[in-house]
């Protein structure tokens, strides 16, 4: 029921492999004969440093893949250096992730609920807990209609494990359910932006004119993705829709997960005009698998292969590539 809840996808699943496959479908171009000893990996977004190109995407409910849940996501994360962005379903509370590995860089990821005053109390939460920006997650206007779940009954978590950063009072029963809106809307963004200081990114953005309609809400960057084929299916793959979302935005820093699971992926997005990648399943998988230290197993190893495709492209910094460096299979 758990595996399946993680692996699984909205519908038929043909957006949770269009994502792979698409990737799988394009090649990379190598130069040649560009000699430099050492690659910069290093990216620095919306005024985070992060070590590599490389982010852990936000999943809920970590403890159902290991016992200590997201203290050990952000153990991992915060020793690879990059960037963590907290599930508001996590299922340990943003002040103790926060707490369990200091300085660790974090980024928080909201879906607006309704009731304007309780979305700002967990934005306050958030601030105070040391997170550099919100990720507001804007493809959830109803929760996709994941099959797996329905069959496993699968609606609640087990005994004991609460989204913590939903939390009203200190009694087992006080918190909240998380509210998907269809009512959500370009407002709320422009009430964001009064309220908080914080930098703000939207995340699911996949038609180009909603990257200009961010662009012109003063938004600091997008991030296209299709909630790894888990809201609507038959959505594009993401990699698909990365150039002209990047082509609409006006500049804005371009974020996309969907499907990363190797270096050449992570070249592939760059070069299609990415400024970073993020992480969903892998993540989980080495989190389930050997706790903390599979998280850092996942983020290590994809390091290794960004560094060494980014070698064989002929390429001394991740801003090498460009466009010419992937073409469709024919
Ligand atoms: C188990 C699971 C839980 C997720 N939970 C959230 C969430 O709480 N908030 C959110 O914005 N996205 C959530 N996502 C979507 C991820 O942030 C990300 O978009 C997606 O997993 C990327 O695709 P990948 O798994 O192929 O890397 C979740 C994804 C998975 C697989
Ligand atoms: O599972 C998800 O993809 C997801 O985003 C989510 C988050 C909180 C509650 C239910 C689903």
């Amino acid at each position: 029921m758990y595996y399946d809840y993680f692996a699984g996808g909205a519908g038929d699943e043909v957006t949770l492999r269009a994502n792979e496959a698409s990737l799988a479908r394009l090649a990379l171009v190598p130069r040649i004969l560009r000699g430099s000893a050492r690659r910069e990996l290093g990216v620095t977004l919306l005024g985070t440093r992060a070590s590599m190109p490389v982010l852990v995407a936000p999943t809920a409910f970590h403890r159902i893949a290991a016992p200590d849940g997201e203290r050990a996501t952000v153990r991992a994360v915060a020793a690879a250096d990059t960037i963590m962005i907290v599930s508001m379903a996590s299922t340990v509370a943003v002040e103790d992730i926060a707490a369990e590995a200091p300085g660790a860089k974090l980024w928080f990821q909201l879906y607006i609920q309704p009731d304007r005053g309780f979305t700002e109390a967990i934005i306050r939460r958030a601030e105070a807990a040391g997170c550099t920006a919100l990720v507001i997650t804007v493809d959830s206007p109803a929760l996709g209609r994941r099959e797996r779940d329905d069959r496993n009954d699968f609606h609640e978590l087990p005994d004991g494990m609460r989204c913590e950063n939903l939390r009203i009072g200190d009694a087992p029963g006080d918190v909240r359910q998380i509210t998907m809106s269809p009512e959500i809307s370009w407002d709320h963004i422009a009430w964001l932006r009064e309220i908080t200081d914080l930098p703000i990114v939207l995340k699911g953005v996949l038609h180009r004119e909603d990257a200009r309609l961010a662009a012109e809400a003063g938004v600091a960057g997008l991030l296209v993705s299709n909630h790894g084929g888990r809201q609507l299916d038959t959505v594009p793959a993401t990699i698909d829709v990365l150039p002209e979302i990047v082509d609409a935005a006006g500049g804005l820093p371009v974020l996309m997960d969907g499907g990363i699971r190797r270096g050449t992926d992570v070249l592939k997005a760059l070069a299609l005009g990415a400024s970073a990648v993020a992480l969903g399943r892998p993540v989980v998988w080495g989190l389930a698998a050997e706790g903390e230290q599979g998280v850092k197993g996942v983020l290590e190893r994809i390091r290794d292969e960004v560094d060494h495709a980014l070698v064989q492209c002929g390429c001394a910094s991740v801003r090498d590539l460009d466009r010419s460096f992937v073409r469709c299979h024919p």
